[in-house]
């Protein structure tokens, strides 16, 4: 049953896995019994902060499971875009009707299956009391090297004040739209949906998160999904990929 202040999600799940490899899609790759975009979109509609999600896959897309409903909350669908920005795009477009200009939005990757109800629980909250929105976001650790055409090492970034994106990612339906459609139409790509509004002259909030909301880009991210699922004492009945 929606509650008010519920926010709707789009998750992006339309990407090929390029970097995965393999044959299947890595948002399809079997994880403890599930899909990995099983796990992401279970994690967001669990969290009684989110209304439902909208999932932006492939045209014809022959492994979506057909989905309507996960933890009790709509699971809607559109066709995605040549880029993740193209298919956030067409996510927000995609939205009810019910959803508001004005009203938050959460953008989160069908790749990164390891979301946690503080993370999000603190990104809403937090977020939702920021005049532009707010993302999550983990502070570099690492020293930092740019790599010259010959392997060796050029130099070492400052990494003062370095914080690796993460999502989800909130912002008003409208602004966000406005911001990819204002990115898109000067040709420029953006890899997040904060880097469309910092393009709009706007600051969105870093709410930090934590680091095992990674990514899944290659089989190594994979292993090490397993990995921490294994140390959370959960079956890891293992499928392809
Ligand atoms: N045209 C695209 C490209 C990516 N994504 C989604 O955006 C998220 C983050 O993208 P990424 O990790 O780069 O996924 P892929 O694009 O599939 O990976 P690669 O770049 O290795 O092909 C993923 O959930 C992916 O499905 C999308 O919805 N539409
Ligand atoms: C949105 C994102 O996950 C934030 O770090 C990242 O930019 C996605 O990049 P990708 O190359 O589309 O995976």
């Amino acid at each position: 049953m929606p509650r008010p202040g519920q926010a709707w999600a789009i998750v992006p799940a339309a990407g090929y896995g390029t970097r995965f490899g393999g044959g299947l899609p890595k948002q399809y790759v079997e994880v403890a019994g599930m899909p990995l975009i099983a796990h992401a979109l279970e994690a967001l509609l669990s969290h009684p902060g989110v209304r439902g999600a909208m999932v932006a896959l492939s045209a014809d897309d022959p492994h979506w499971p057909g989905w309507d409903e996960i933890a009790g909350k709509p699971v809607l669908r559109c066709a995605g875009g040549e880029s993740r920005a193209d298919s956030v795009l067409a996510g927000l477009q995609a939205l009810p009707e019910e959803v508001r200009a004005d009203e938050f939005v959460l953008v989160h990757d069908a790749a990164r299956p390891n979301l946690r109800h503080d993370d999000l629980g603190a990104l809403l909250e937090r977020g939702r009391n920021d005049p532009v929105g707010a993302i999550l976001a983990a502070p570099v650790r690492d020293t930092l090297k740019r790599a010259g055409d010959d392997g060796g090492i050029d130099g070492t970034e400052p990494r003062e004040r370095l914080w690796r994106a993460l999502t989800p990612q909130l912002f008003r339906r409208l602004q966000l739209t406005r911001a990819l459609e204002a990115a898109r139409d000067a040709g420029i790509a953006v890899t997040d949906d904060a880097m469309a509004m910092e393009r709009q002259g706007m600051r969105p909030l870093l709410v930090e998160g934590d680091e095992e909301n990674f990514k899944i880009t290659t089989p190594a991210d994979l292993e090490r999904f397993r990995f921490v699922l294994a140390q959370r004492g959960q079956d890891v009945r293992v499928g392809g990929g």
